[in-house]
């Protein structure tokens, strides 16, 4: 299976360019599409799922012309919005099953069968009755991807799914994320590092509509070996040491902001070389 994205650029009526001439090529599993708020990744999803053409570019999917069949598209696509609107006051199950005629399902058997499969995959089962308007946040991530996995399609795209939830929700969801993706293209787009370190075997980071990044997490992060140093300053010092060196992340440890920063030498004055990590990736990529 193979997605593949050539020169696609778009800019909106406003003027802004969202995507600018932006190549990727996507196999089986887990992809993570990394990038900071408005760097074109819904532009991107949305574009991928038909739901908007870009104004140039190709994008093809096992021997499908995306942008041009648009109803080929829609068989073996599985779409997680980033909002879903408001849930009519019905239970997941009639809902699930509604859209499962939407979706083509016509034998009432099938459609019942596949309907309990998917409640029961994303162990929804047991709130079937429930309306989903009453569901947590999580419940309805997963609920969405009972929706998305409607037709056993080939391509899933997942926007921002785990903003938002708590750590145990995120955790199942990812779990989940990571059980549908065998055989199928799965695309993660977030602004979450772990999210992609957990779940992906591949991924790229964009920013303003471009490609900075792109390759296996473990490569990208053996690439940084040894240029990673760390060291725990105070408050006042920051300033200074974001003027003297290239910083790429700061965080609060016990009150203390820990830094790292990117250098081929040692930069001595009591840096130690620490294992670079996703973050470092991603952020030494958009800064
Ligand atoms: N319909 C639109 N009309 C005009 N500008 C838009 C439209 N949709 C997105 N944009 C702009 O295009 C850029 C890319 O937005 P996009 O939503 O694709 O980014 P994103 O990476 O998904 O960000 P976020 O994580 O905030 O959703 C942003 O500058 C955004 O403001």
């Amino acid at each position: 299976m193979q997605l593949t994205i050539k020169n696609i650029s778009k800019t909106y009526p406003n003027g802004v360019k969202a995507l600018n001439n932006l190549n990727l090529s996507i196999g089986s599993g887990m992809f993570g599409l990394l990038g900071p708020n408005g760097a074109g990744k819904s532009s991107l999803m949305r574009t991928i799922a038909t739901l908007q053409d870009p104004d140039e570019g190709i994008i093809s999917f096992n021997g499908i012309d995306v942008l041009k069949e648009k109803d080929a598209v829609k068989n073996i696509l599985g779409y997680l919005p980033q909002e879903f609107g408001v849930y009519p006051r019905i239970s997941a199950q009639e809902l699930l099953n509604h859209f499962a005629v939407l979706k083509g399902i016509h034998a009432a058997s099938e459609r019942k069968e596949m309907v309990q499969f998917l409640l029961n995959q994303v162990n929804l089962f047991k709130d079937r009755k429930k309306s989903v308007h009453t569901f947590s946040g999580g419940m309805k991530q997963r609920f969405g991807i009972a929706l998305a996995l409607l037709g056993k399609p080939e391509l899933i795209i997942v926007d921002e799914p785990t903003a938002g939830l708590d750590p145990a929700e995120r955790n199942r969801f990812n779990n989940l994320l990571s059980e549908i993706s065998e055989d199928k293209v799965v695309i993660l787009s977030t602004h979450i590092v772990d999210d992609v370190k957990d779940l992906c075997n591949d991924m790229a980071i964009i920013n303003n509509g471009e490609v900075l990044v792109n390759g296996r997490p473990s490569d990208l992060i053996t690439e940084l070996n040894g240029k990673i140093w760390e060291k725990r300053i105070s408050k006042q010092e920051m300033e200074e040491y974001k003027a003297s060196y290239q910083l790429i992340t700061s965080h609060l440890n016990e009150g203390k902001p820990l830094i790292h920063v990117l250098q081929e030498e040692n930069p001595h004055n009591g840096f130690e070389k620490v294992n670079p990590d996703l973050e470092d990736v991603y952020f030494s990529a958009i800064k």
